[in-house]
């Protein structure tokens, strides 16, 4: 398999990265993370989420922060949206691109939003519905793709179903999530080869957690798996609110830094997105989770 040419990088720093962090992050210190993101380069951004308060508190404000982020031109700033009610609050703050959200894993799906993966999929439709309506491109995520916190292992094929369930929704991409960041190489392998049977690959995403370690390596099988589109987080930003212990996702700077030694295209600038990440950690009082940009940002100092 010959590896792509350009890959495409989701950054979700803003929401996936800041979902989970304990302490009030403010607007303006949002609004200047996705700004900072913005001018490193990144051509797709996610920069919150239309859902309940009261179950993810931190991403309260999203309205606020599409208000007030400085849109590039070319450039995607998305949004989460569980149900109708989320996309329409999305829509109201000029959201030009949403996410829906389900689960390989019943019971995630279940601690996540509050229902079982059939009733999920029927709460996208009316969002699917309206967002055709209003020429809106949706994305679709499959969270628990290579393990779930609450049942352990996942089959393949039971992921390909929901994946093709929500491609024959509508979604016109299927970014495959490792929530616990447990998959390895082998298995990212397999599951891709089991999934692209239901979808074709250039239809599929990777978004993979690091929590193991594996993120680099499950990116660097997916690239063999003909995968040219990845989720990732500036400076391994995150976790998961209803995944124990899962780390951020792969940091993005540590995918720029191996997608450069590959000769693969991504546009982006590593160093202002190394200052981009070391800004948003250093508000936090956090260590930078990118190994790439804290060499970086040690051997320029
Ligand atoms: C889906 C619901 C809303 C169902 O929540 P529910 O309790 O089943 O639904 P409900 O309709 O009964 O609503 C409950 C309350 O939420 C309100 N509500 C209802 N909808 C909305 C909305 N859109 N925006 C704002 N508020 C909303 C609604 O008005 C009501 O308010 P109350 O009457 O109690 O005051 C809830 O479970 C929820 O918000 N869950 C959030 C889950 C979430 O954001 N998880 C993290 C993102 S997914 C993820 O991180 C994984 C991913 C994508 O990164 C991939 C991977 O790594 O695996």
């Amino acid at each position: 398999m010959t590896l792509p040419h350009y890959v495409r990088l989701v950054e979700v720093g803003p929401r996936d990265g800041l979902q989970n962090e304990k302490q009030p992050i403010s607007v303006g210190d949002k609004v200047r993370l996705v700004d900072d993101l913005t001018d490193a380069g990144l051509g797709y951004i996610e920069v919150g989420s239309f859902v309940s308060a009261k179950w993810v508190p931190q991403m309260a404000g999203s309205e606020e922060v599409f208000a007030q982020i400085q849109q590039r031109a070319g450039v995607t700033y998305a949004a989460l949206t569980p149900n109708l009610r989320g996309f329409e609050s999305a829509l109201a703050a000029g959201v030009k691109e949403v996410a829906v959200f389900a689960a390989a894993s019943e019971s995630f799906s279940r601690k996540n939003i509050n229902c079982s993966i059939k009733d999920s999929l029927e709460r996208f439709e009316p969002v699917m519905q309206a967002a055709e309506q209003q020429g809106i491109r949706v994305r679709g995520y499959v969270s628990c793709v290579l393990g779930c916190p609450y049942e352990g292992e996942i089959a393949p094929e039971q992921v390909a179903w929901v994946s093709k369930a929500l491609l024959d929704m509508g979604c016109y991409e299927i970014s495959l999530g490792d929530t616990i960041g447990k998959g390895t190489a082998g298995a990212t392998r397999h599951l891709l080869d089991t999934v692209a049977r239901q979808v074709p690959r250039h239809k599929l995403a990777g978004h993979f957690h690091d929590t193991y370690g594996q993120g680099l390596s499950n990116i660097y099988a997916s690239l063999l798996e003909g995968i040219s589109v990845f989720d990732s987080s500036v400076a391994g930003l995150g976790g998961c609110p209803y995944a124990k212990g899962a780390t951020g996702n792969i940091a993005t700077e540590d995918v720029v830094y191996l997608l450069n030694g590959l000769g693969i295209e991504t546009g982006i600038d590593l160093h202002k997105l190394a200052a981009a990440g070391q800004r948003i950690c250093n508000l936090l009082g956090k260590t930078n989770g990118s190994r790439a940009a804290s060499a970086l940002l040690a051997a320029a100092d």
